[in-house]
């Protein structure tokens, strides 16, 4: 840890990090990033701790000085202007961000994306503390390629769906297709954060996400989070090869996204902390473009890749067709495609992903079944039983 310089070449020192949503999938790799190879201090946000109890406990007292949990609801809590005064910076990672909430809970998603997020944007402006907010690659909705017809040869041209921090459109469908709740709140913060930095100078910095997944992503339904719930698509179909049932494809498994490891995303998540030069008041993509496949393509190799690591071999019927309607609940709508252009992290940053789409793959559901195998076989004898 001696020595460390940014990119620039100077100095590191250490920092205090008020982190809010410390204890969510992406929350949770971040604090394990700065306890193990930073020296900065974390006031870790959140309403939960699971994810982050390996750091918290006593066995961990080589960084017990160096993070300290916070059971605080942002929605209601006077502590939390408190904590961001104590920090040099401020990240927001807190949200409701799961897409079956988006048209079934639209205003707890709303008030969880936008409302909450106020007083976080107000008190770092404010009190003069720069701010990281963690906004979403749903902020470009749908891409102009999917209103042209499907044989247009203008649907290959990359200016018809590559997606682009500064030149981009944000395309979301009618009000009724309450799925862009969550774009729609998300791009209002973004302005309103973008808006105190032009008028207040507030120091920021914006990062939108492309499918960034890993380890400790969601919950298995029935095991560690409600049986009904729907998580995301990679806990969904490992939840479904953990159980030896078909992987649900919505609407057809047609939707495109490009998916990245969490540990490639937070190396330039810390790029940003450590280098507030090169990333304040630009808004980064953090994604991976060379791992695109349809979701069909995801359900096939992912049914692969825990062929290999399970040792078990698949089941007959490996994939369902399924209705968004059916799946989801009236409201839903998808985004068709997500290329993230890399232009201004690279130039910013010098940031690169690395983990191709099957290594990625190889290590998330090595680690599903090592920690849910045991537990859903369990769960599964006992529903029998019954
Ligand atoms: N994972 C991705 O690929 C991805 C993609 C796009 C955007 N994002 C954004 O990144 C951020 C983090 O996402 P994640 O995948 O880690 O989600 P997550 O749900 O795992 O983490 C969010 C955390 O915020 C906490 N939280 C929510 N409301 C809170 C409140 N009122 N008070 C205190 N804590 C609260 C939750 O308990 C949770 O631990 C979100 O803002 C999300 O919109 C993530
Ligand atoms: O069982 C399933 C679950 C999902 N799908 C389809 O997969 C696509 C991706 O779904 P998911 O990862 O759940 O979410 P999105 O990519 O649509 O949205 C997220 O992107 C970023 C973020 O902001 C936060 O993570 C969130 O909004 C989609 O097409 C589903 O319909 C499936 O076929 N089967």
């Amino acid at each position: 840890m001696a020595g460390r310089v940014d990119l620039d070449g100077n100095p590191i020192n250490p920092i205090t990090i008020c982190m809010i949503g410390a204890g969510g999938f992406i929350g949770s790799h971040l604090c394990e990033k700065l306890m193990f190879e930073t020296p900065h201090k974390v006031l870790a946000v959140d309403v939960y701790s699971d994810k982050i109890k390996h750091l918290l406990e006593p066995a961990t007292i080589q960084w017990a000085d160096r993070i300290q949990f916070h059971r605080i609801n942002i929605k209601n809590d006077s502590r939390l202007e408190g904590l961001i005064k104590m920090a040099d910076l401020t990240i927001n990672l807190a949200a409701i961000c799961t897409p079956a909430d988006y048209n079934t809970r639209p205003l707890d998603t709303i008030y969880s994306n936008f409302i909450d997020a106020l007083p976080v944007v107000k008190y770092c402006s404010e009190n003069g503390k720069r701010l990281i907010h963690f906004s979403t690659c749903e902020v470009y909705g749908k891409t102009i390629g999917a209103f042209l017809p499907k044989d247009s040869p203008l649907r290959q041209d990359p200016a018809y769906y590559v997606l682009k921090e500064d030149a981009s459109p944000c395309i979301f469908g009618p009000i009724e297709k309450q799925r862009w709740s969550y774009a729609c709140a998300k791009q209002l913060i973004e302005r309103l954060v973008y808006a105190e930095g032009a008028e207040n100078g507030l120091e920021f910095t914006i990062v939108r996400p492309f499918n960034w997944i890993g380890p400790r992503m969601d919950f298995i339904p029935g095991i560690d989070g409600p049986s009904e719930g729907v998580p995301r698509v990679l806990a969904c179909f490992s939840n479904n090869l953990l159980r030896r049932e078909p992987l649900k494809l919505v609407d057809g498994g047609e939707s495109q996204r490009t998916f990245i490891y969490i540990k490639d995303a937070i190396e330039a998540v810390l790029l940003m902390i450590e280098n507030p030069a090169r990333a304040n008041s630009h808004i980064f993509n953090v994604g991976n473009p060379n791992n695109e496949v349809t979701v069909r393509q995801l359900a096939e190799m992912m049914t692969q890749v825990y062929s290999k690591v399970s040792g078990e071999s698949s089941i007959e019927t490996p994939t369902i067709d399924v209705s968004s309607k059916e799946f989801y609940g009236e409201g839903y709508d998808d985004s068709d495609k997500r290329i993230p252009d890399m232009t201004i992290i690279n130039k910013q940053l010098g940031w690169n992903p690395k983990t191709s789409l099957w290594d990625l793959l190889e290590s998330t559901l090595t680690y599903q079944h090592r920690t849910y195998a045991e537990a859903v076989k369990q769960a599964m004898s006992k529903t029998t039983a019954i």
